[in-house]
């Protein structure tokens, strides 16, 4: 069986952490970290407010990302050896992978490709606190939350939402310990629904 997991949602919600926390613990599971299909830096475009627009779709190569999960579709075992996952031979033979990044939801050729998708959320605030905290490999200049990082992530989540694409919120100010424990637990139990 194969199972693709999406952990999605706003930056600095904790996707990142939580999915090398769920690496660890599941079977057979590979990852595709969409932060790994930014385009450089020179092909990103400057908006009328001057910010280079990080946060859109256009920003990101994801014929690229959609051709590696079509890798991993067609063979996870060769994907896995050439990831360097190693592989159970079990009878199961189930399959994961988790797709991780804050616009999982918004490319229409991956959407129905998930088995779960899962959206993790904190309040402005916090988003906005953490996100001060961190270091890209290109700085956010001043005023790019507010002016750019936020209000893309109100465009993207208001067009998912109308779209209908169903999602799992998950609660970015639980600890870091209860979230891995809850989405695990949710996993496994969606797993043995399936086989
Ligand atoms: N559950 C949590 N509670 C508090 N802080 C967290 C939690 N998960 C992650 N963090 C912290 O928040 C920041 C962003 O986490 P990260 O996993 O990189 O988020 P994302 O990949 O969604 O941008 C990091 O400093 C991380 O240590
Ligand atoms: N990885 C990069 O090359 C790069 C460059 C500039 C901004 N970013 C930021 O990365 C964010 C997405 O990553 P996180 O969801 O891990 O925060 C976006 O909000 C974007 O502004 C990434
Ligand atoms: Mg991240």
């Amino acid at each position: 069986m194969k199972y693709i997991v999406g952990i999605g949602g706003m930056t600095n919600g904790g996707k990142t952490t939580l999915t090398n926390s769920l690496l660890k613990s599941l079977p057979n599971c590979c990852v595709i970290h969409q932060d790994d299909f930014f385009k450089p830096q020179d092909q990103i475009a400057v908006g009328e407010d001057g910010f280079k627009q990080w946060d859109v779709l256009e920003s990101l190569d994801m014929e690229a990302m959609l051709s590696t999960v079509q890798a991993w579709m067609i063979s996870p075992r060769k994907f896995a050896r050439a990831h360097g996952v190693s592989v159970q031979l079990d009878a199961s033979d189930t399959h994961i992978l988790i797709l991780e990044g804050f616009l999982l939801y918004s490319y229409k050729p991956l959407v129905d490709l998930y088995s779960r998708r899962y959206f993790l959320t904190v309040p402005y605030e916090e988003c906005k606190w953490r996100r001060s905290t961190r270091r890209y490999m290109v700085p956010d200049p001043p005023g790019l939350f507010d002016g750019h990082v936020w209000p893309m992530y109100q465009k993207y989540k208001r067009e998912m939402e109308a779209n209908g694409v169903e999602v799992v919120y998950l609660d970015g100010m639980k600890s870091r310990e209860e979230l891995f424990h809850q989405v695990l637990e949710d996993i496994q139990n969606s797993l043995l629904n399936r086989s």
